[in-house]
């Protein structure tokens, strides 16, 4: 009677479900069972329970047991083997997971049928069998959810804020069972169980997707709160210097302290390293060397990487640091996503600001993570304090770890050997970069180089080999010199001209002379007006508060002071960057614009090219001129936008007092641009004044700042309007209409407003090709001051639109099917009056608890049960060791009060009454 055609279907789920275990899983806990060993095994626990007196009423498996004790027979005999049916029992010592649990395996045995009763339709009609098979995958692909769900090593702390969301995915597997269970019942024909799979089908990609839209949604709201700077940029920028030079870097992975951090399998200690060197050692590069070598480990580690930057926000603090791992834990452990949402949620702030929540996420996302390569680079790049704060942290993070499990997390650190270093890493196995370490490195580089050399300018053979161990042999490891060398060299047009540059009084030995060359180069090629111009850019992109894109820098250079209009056709820079200021600048692939070193930045200031103060009132006069064009003070129109009037306003906007602020510090010997910068802050003030009804006190500190315009005619406007924007650019929560000074906000708005009709409307691609050139991309924008997507932005209405909605009412209800879970509350207090209103707690696991009699009687019918042949193979988890018993109140439940209450159901969430007692 046995028929083993259904077999391959029962091998293919049972496969799939193997394959989903972890690997130690799959040898030691998968193993095989009896009936009676699993009943035994919940007896056992049963009964620990009742000792503990934490008894759960286990009576409640008896359903699903019973169920599948019969499904097994079945399946046994219509199969052929009693090796394919597998049950996993997943079990927790947590009681309140325990309960829910419980309460999943009660409904699956409410919906699965007896099946021995229909033993004579399954011979009857064969296709019937293929409900079976069904039912079998549903009943694995729940143990697979939840064990992995059980595995996550905090679970625990993660129940709260993620069971919901498991328990919805559990109640479509069940409503799946009820259905199978009824095509049983009405025996099916087959071409109705066909549909039905074709529906069920249907239905869980449709499931599928709803899954990976709430989540792509969750993830869009953390990621957006994480605010991160994107690293990614980083490590692509620097693994594509490394690509012309394969084998580069391969000095510090033969390197046997090296090896002995890096070591994957075998660990040997030291998880902490420092790597250091002198300045432009190629620090930068091997970090990322190290990330891409990381990369590649089998299993692979969570890796980890941060590279600091001098003075940009973004990059030079514990928080921007922080922010960045977070958001990098979390796209490698998607399991965090619904707690980082929890708390994002919980926060109130549309953006992490809060150090204890920083340190509360960091802590948790490391503690749920089992093995971690963290590479920090350039850390001398921040300040001193934010300097010690992440040593600290990362060291303690390490040096805290448990002795049976040193190799958890390494850490490298990348900066300088400086006092400070010295101090913050001392006691820490570490890597100098010596000359003779890098050697082979630059070796090559500089024949690379020379080759190409030798084809711009016909060189000999011998020639270029000269060159090249002349450039290799006289920079004393420093690849950054070695570099500078090389843009001077290869920028000559003839051989006379190299000849003069490799002449030994020429010929730059140290940082600071390489880039002289290179300016002196610059100088001897261009006309004044171009020399003015680079200049300026150069200025520009020493004191930008922030990195400036291309885009914004051709909207500075449009500005037309003299007719009062911006001329992108006629005044933008017509050559790209590198053109005009040869290879002191970079433009990474975002469209940012940057000094090729930080070294470059001081030599520029060092050497007079830049004079700073000067500058800064220079770019605070440009901006303050810039808002004051017509194009700002009339309304914004569509002609404007096309124009690109006002691609550099959200610069504008924001930095034009911190420009102020640094230019005041140093007025002296800059009184006649001082004096110009008053005559445009007066008129600034005059178009833009709100006559706000608040006034603000004015600090000491900011008045003595403001010394220079004292005696003007606006000062004390122009105090109340430096506070007032402070307070705009600073302050994370919304700022009283009647606070604020200046009409920008209101601008900005109707700018945008207009932009985003533009782009609505039907365009020629050449039009919108032209507007992202002058406006950049994702130009949805939050219109807060003080949020970094104010310039970063959205690519849709829509997304901005959700993250503006977070600023104005950041609680949202934690009911995800409630619309007040889409459109938050603006207080924590408004969210939990309307929790208790709304969605009062059900019942708990509390009420649930069985009395003496329920556990006597449960224990008696566990005994009573008839002892079943072991005829199915049972997978047993074994369930977490309990924790320390705790002193529970031993006094038994009443049962005499009685009253109604409400039950949503578990599948149409139609709330029914029943009588509890
Ligand atoms: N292995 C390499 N191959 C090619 N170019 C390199 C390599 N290493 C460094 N460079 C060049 O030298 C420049 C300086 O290197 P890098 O920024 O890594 O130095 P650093 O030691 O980190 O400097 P700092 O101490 O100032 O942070 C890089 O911008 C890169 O162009």
């Amino acid at each position: 009677m046995a028929n083993s055609s259904h077999a391959p279907a029962f091998e293919r789920a049972l496969e799939e479900f193997r394959k989903g275990l972890k690997k130690r899983d799959q040898e030691e806990n998968f193993k095989k069972t009896t009936f009676d060993e699993l009943k035994k095994c919940i007896g056992d626990l049963q009964t620990k329970q009742h000792s503990l007196r934490r008894l759960q009423n286990l009576n409640r498996l008896k359903p699903f047991l019973e169920a599948m004790e019969q499904y097994g027979k079945v399946v046994t005999i219509f199969c052929n083997s009693n090796d394919l049916v597998a049950f996993v029992w997943v079990a927790s010592s947590y009681a309140e997971a325990f309960g829910e649990l419980l309460d999943t395996y009660e409904h699956i045995g409410e919906n699965l049928p007896l099946f021995l009763q229909y033993e004579n339709l399954f011979h009857a009609q064969p296709h019937t069998v293929r409900v079976l098979t069904l039912m079998y995958e549903d009943i694995l692909k729940f143990h697979r959810i939840a064990l992995r769900y059980f595995q996550q090593p905090l679970w625990k702390q993660l129940f709260d804020a993620t069971w919901k969301t498991y328990k919805s995915r559990f109640s479509g597997i069940i409503s799946n069972m009820a259905r199978h269970r009824n095509l049983i019942e009405s025996q099916a024909s087959l071409s109705q169980i066909e549909a039905f799979q074709e529906s069920r089908r249907i239905e869980d990609d449709r499931f599928d997707a709803q899954m990976r839209n709430e989540n792509l949604g969750r993830s869009r709201a953390v990621y957006g709160w994480l605010k991160a700077a994107n690293v990614d940029t980083d490590q692509y920028h620097f693994s594509k210097i490394r690509a012309d030079y394969p084998g580069t870097g391969k000095w510090l992975l033969d390197n046997s302290t090296f090896k002995d951090w890096f070591n994957h399998q075998f660990p040997m200690i030291p998880p902490l390293l420092w790597l250091n060197g002198i300045p432009g050692a190629g620090k930068t590069i091997l970090a990322s060397l190290v990330v891409e070598e990381v990369r590649k480990l089998k299993p692979l580690p969570t890796v980890l990487f941060f590279y600091c930057k001098h003075k940009k926000s973004e990059r030079d603090n514990f928080l921007a640091l922080a922010r960045s791992l977070l958001a990098q834990l979390l796209k490698q452990d998607k399991g965090l996503l619904l707690y980082f949402y929890q708390k994002c949620c919980d926060s109130g702030e549309a953006a992490l600001d809060s150090p204890a929540l920083v340190d509360e996420l960091l802590t948790f996302a490391f503690q749920n993570c089992k093995s971690a390569y963290i590479i920090l680079d350039g850390l001398d790049e921040c300040a001193r304090e934010e300097r010690k704060k992440i040593v600290q942290w990362f060291r303690r993070l390490v040096e805290d770890l448990p002795t049976s499990e040193p190799e958890r997390f390494r850490c490298l650190f990348v900066s300088q050997d400086d006092g400070v270093a010295r101090k913050d890493f001392s006691g820490l196995t570490s890597i100098k970069i010596r000359i003779e370490d890098n050697k082979h490195d630059i070796d090559e580089y500089c024949r690379v180089k020379a080759e190409n050399l030798k084809g711009e300018l016909k060189l000999t053979e011998e020639k270029v080999n000269t060159i090249a161990s002349t450039v290799a042999n006289s920079i004393e490891g420093m690849f950054l010199l070695a570099k500078l060398i090389w843009i001077n060299l290869s920028g000559q047009t003839s051989i006379r001209g190299l000849e003069e540059e490799l002449k030994p009084q020429v010929f730059p030995t140290e940082i600071n002379k390489a880039y002289e060359r290179i300016m002196v180069r610059i100088k001897q090629q261009a006309s004044p007006a171009r020399i003015e111009e680079v200049l300026t850019l150069l200025g520009w992109l020493v004191c930008a508060k922030r990195s400036l894109k291309w885009h914004e820098i051709q909207g500075l250079k449009a500005i037309n002071l003299d007719e009062q209009f911006v001329d992108h056709e006629r005044q933008k820079f017509l050559v790209a960057p590198k053109d005009l200021c040869e290879s002191l600048v970079e433009i990474r692939s975002d469209g940012t614009l940057e000094l090729v070193h930080l070294t470059a930045k001081f030599f520029l200031v060092d050497q007079g090219h830049v004079d700073p103060p000067a500058q800064e009132i220079k770019l605070a006069s440009l901006c303050v001129d810039y808002l004051n064009l017509p194009v700002f003070v009339d309304r914004p129109t569509g002609r404007g936008i096309l124009n690109g009037d006002y691609a550099s306003m959200d610069y504008a906007v924001l930095y034009w007092i911190r420009h102020l602020e640094a230019g005041v510090l140093q007025t002296d010997g800059n009184e006649s641009l001082m004096k110009e910068l008053a005559e445009s802050l007066e008129i600034f003030i005059d178009q833009h004044w709100t006559s706000p009804n608040a006034t603000f006190i004015v600090s000491k500190r900011n008045s003595d700042r403001l010394q220079f315009f004292k005696d003007l005619p606006f000062y004390e406007k122009l105090e109340q309007t430096i506070v007032s924007t402070r307070k705009q650019l600073t302050f994370f929560g919304k700022v009283k209409k009647d606070e604020i000074a200046l009409d920008l906000a209101d601008i900005v708005s109707n700018v945008r407003e207009v932009l985003e009709q533009v782009l609505s409307s039907p365009m020629d691609p050449a039009i919108q090709n032209d507007i992202e050139l002058k406006y950049g991309n994702n130009l949805f924008r939050c219109p807060r001051f003080s949020c970094q997507f104010f310039s970063t932005g959205f690519p849709s209405a829509d997304e901005r639109d959700i993250h503006v909605g977070k600023h104005d009412r950041p609680f949202p209800c934690a009911e995800e099917t409630c619309p007040g879970y889409i459109f938050g509350f603006t207080s924590a207090a408004e969210r939990e009056k309307h929790m208790r209103d709304m969605h009062p707690i059900s019942v708990t696991q509390d009420q649930e608890f069985p009395t003496d009699q329920d556990i006597h009687q449960s224990l008696q019918s566990q005994q009573a049960t008839e002892s079943a042949q072991a005829t199915a193979s049972v997978v047993v988890q074994k369930p977490e060791p309990d924790p320390e018993p705790q002193n529970i109140p031993t006094q038994s439940r009443s049962r005499q009060e009685q009253m109604r209450k409400e039950f949503k159901c578990y599948y149409c969430s139609k709330i029914l009454q029943k009588d509890i007692t």
